[in-house]
C-alpha cells in the first residue's frame, strides 16, 4: 500500500472497538489511530491500543498511535432536568458559586471559577462548538448575566468557548497529568496537547512526558484564537512541537468560520517550513457519521488540504461514534489518491534560497533535489534511527516514494504519520555477506517495489545509533537481486 502518500488519522471509539471493524480500518488505509483522552477509561484505551498493534502486526502494516488528552475544555456543569432549551433574547446566567446539579431555564453553575474575572460587558460565548450564542451584559463577583443571541438546547457538560479566545485556563489539567503517565505506560507513538496557548506550554508537556518516561512525540493542537494571533506566537508554538494539528473544532468557534480556512492554509505551510508533520482534523467527513457517501462540499475539504499538503486528514466522529466508520476511511482514502494526480503536489519549493543549519537536513533535501530531477530514480532509502532524515525529507514535494528502514518499533510506528512515507523493518547490524545498501536494495526488489533497471537513492550515516547522523547519499543503479 505504498501508491497512496497523505495519511489517515481515525479516532477509534464505540463505533470502532470490535476487532473485525478495527481489522477492516487498517485493511481500508489507517495509518494513525487516535485515542481520544476526553473519552473513555484507560482499560478501553489499553484494549483498543492492543487490538491495533496485534492487528496491524498480523498484516505486516504500521499504525502509529496517538493519544489526544482532554486538556482545558471549559464546561458548563448540570441541569437538574438534564436539559434546557433556550431563544434568542432570553436572559441566562452562568454562575461559579451556583449548585453543581441544578441548573434552570435562568441559571447554571460553570466548573471554571475565572469565567467571572476572564470575560467582560460584551463578549460573546459560545456554547456546544457555537449552537448556542450569548453575550455579557453584566457582571458581578459571582455570575455573568448573559442575553441569548442564538437560542438552542443547551445539555449538561457542554463546552464553553468566548469567541476572540483569551480564556486562561492552563494547558494541563491534573488528568492530563495522568494520562502523560498513561501514555508513557501504553508506549504510544505521539501525544496531542490541546489548547497549548504558546511554546511554553509544550515545553512543559515535555518535561512531563520525559519525566513519566514516554518517548511520544508531542502534537501542538492548534486551537485557541491566541494561538494563531501572530505569526511569532503560532510559530515559537509549532516549534516548540513534534508535529501540528490544525484542530478545527475548537479553532472555527474562537476564529469564526470564515478565517478558518486562510488559517489551516498558514498552518499547513508553516509547519512544513519548521519541519513538522501537520495533521487536519475535525468535520472533513461529518456527515458521513450518517451516510455512507460523503457531500462534494467534504470531498473538496479533503482534496484541498491533500492539495495543501499537508501530511494526514483526520476523522473523529465518523470512525469513533459513527455508523460508517471503514467506509469513511475508504472515501478519504479515495479522495487523497485521485488530489495527488496533480502535478502541483509533487512539485517544491521547499527551502530554496536558505541556508541549512545541519548536516542530515542537508542530506535529505539534497537527495530529494536529486531524486525529483533524476527520472530514474524510483525510491529513496533512508536508513533511520528516529526518522528525523524521513520527515525532512517528506517536506519536499515529491512523487518518489521514501522508505524508512529502521530497526525500532517507534520509530516503525512513527513515521507512519508523515506523508509519502512508509516503513520497512531493517536492522543494518545483521550480519551479511552482500553490502548493507545492496542488502537494503535487495529488500525492495523482493517486495516487487522496484525492478532492474531503476535507480534508488540511499542515505545513511557513519554509525547506526546516531540520531541526526545522516552524512552519506548513493545513487544505486538496481542490478539483479543478490540471494
Ligand atoms: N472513546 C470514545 N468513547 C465514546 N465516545 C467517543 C469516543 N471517542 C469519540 N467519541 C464520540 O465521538 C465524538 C467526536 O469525537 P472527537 O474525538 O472529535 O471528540 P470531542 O468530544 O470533540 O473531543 P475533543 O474536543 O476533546 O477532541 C465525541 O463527541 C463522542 O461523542
Ligand atoms: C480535534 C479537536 O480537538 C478540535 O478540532 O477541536
Ligand atoms: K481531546
Ligand atoms: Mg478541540
Amino acid at each position: 500500500m505504498t501508491s497512496r502518500r497523505t495519511k489517515i488519522v481515525a479516532t477509534l471509539g464505540p463505533a470502532s472497538n470490535s476487532p473485525e471493524v478495527i481489522e477492516q480500518l487498517i485493511l481500508a488505509g489507517l495509518d494513525v489511530a487516535r485515542l481520544n483522552f476526553s473519552h473513555g477509561t484507560p482499560d478501553e484505551h489499553k484494549a483498543r491500543a492492543a487490538l491495533i498493534r496485534s492487528i496491524a502486526a498480523r498484516h505486516g502494516r504500521f499504525v502509529a498511535l496517538l493519544g489526544d488528552l482532554q486538556g482545558p475544555k471549559i464546561r458548563i456543569a448540570k441541569f437538574a432536568n438534564k436539559r434546557i432549551e433556550l431563544k434568542e433574547g432570553d436572559s441566562f446566567r452562568f454562575s461559579v458559586t451556583f449548585p453543581r446539579d441544578a441548573g434552570t431555564q435562568d441559571v447554571v453553575g460553570i466548573d471554571y471559577p475565572d469565567l467571572v474575572k476572564d470575560c467582560d460587558v460584551g463578549d460573546e460565548l459560545l456554547l456546544d462548538d457555537g449552537r448556542v450564542v450569548m453575550r455579557v451584559e453584566g457582571k458581578n463577583d459571582e455570575e455573568l448575566h448573559c442575553r441569548v443571541l442564538i437560542g438552542g438546547p443547551l445539555s449538561d457538560h457542554k463546552g464553553i468557548n468566548r469567541r476572540g479566545g483569551g480564556l486562561t485556563a492552563p494547558a494541563l489539567t491534573e488528568k492530563d497529568k495522568a494520562d502523560i503517565k498513561l501514555a508513557a505506560e501504553m508506549d504510544l507513538d505521539y501525544l496531542a496537547v490541546s489548547f497549548p496557548r504558546d511554546a511554553a506550554d509544550m515545553e512543559y508537556a515535555r518535561k512531563l512526558r520525559d519525566e513519566s518516561g514516554g518517548t511520544a512525540w508531542l502534537v501542538a493542537k492548534i486551537e485557541r484564537a491566541e494561538a494563531v494571533a501572530d505569526d511569532e506566537t503560532l510559530d515559537a508554538l509549532i516549534r516548540a512541537s513534534d508535529a501540528v494539528m490544525v484542530a478545527r473544532g475548537d479553532l472555527g468557534v474562537e476564529v469564526g468560520d470564515a478565517e478558518l480556512v486562510g488559517i489551516q492554509k498558514k498552518i499547513i505551510l508553516h509547519a512544513r517550513r519548521f519541519n513538522k508533520a501537520v495533521i487536519t482534523a475535525t468535520q472533513m467527513m461529518e456527515s458521513m457519521i450518517s451516510s455512507p457517501m460523503p457531500t462534494r462540499a467534504e470531498v473538496s475539504d479533503v482534496a484541498n488540504a491533500v492539495l495543501d499538503y499537508t501530511d494526514a486528514v483526520m476523522l473523529s466522529a465518523e470512525s469513533a461514534a459513527g455508523s460508517y466508520p471503514v467506509e469513511a476511511v475508504k472515501a478519504m482514502a479515495r479522495i487523497c489518491l485521485g488530489a495527488e494526480k496533480q502535478p502541483t503536489s509533487q512539485k517544491s519549493s521547499h527551502r530554496l534560497g536558505h541556508t541549512f543549519s545541519r548536516c542530515d537536513e542537508s542530506i535529505a533535501l539534497a537527495a530529494m533535489f536529486t531524486a525529483n530531477h533524476f527520472p530514474g530514480v524510483k525510491a529513496i532509502i533512508s536508513l533511520t534511527e528516529s526518522g528525523f532524515t524521513p520527515l525532512i525529507m517528506s517536506r519536499i514535494r515529491s512523487a518518489v516514494p521514501i522508505f524508512a528502514f529502521c530497526p525500532s518499533r517507534e520509530t516503525q510506528a512513527r513515521v507512519a504519520l508523515f506523508r509519502g512515507v512508509y516503513t520497512i523493518p531493517f536492522d543494518p547490524t545483521t550480519p551479511r555477506t552482500e553490502s548493507l545498501s545492496q542488502a537494503a536494495v535487495n529488500e525492495l526488489l523482493q517486495r516487487g517495489l522496484v525492478e532492474q533497471g531503476d535507480w534508488v537513492l540511499l542515505t545513511k550515516g557513519d554509525s547506526y545509533h546516531t540520531i541526526g547522523g545522516t552524512n552519506t547519499m548513493k545513487l544505486l543503479h538496481v542490478g539483479e537481486a543478490l540471494v
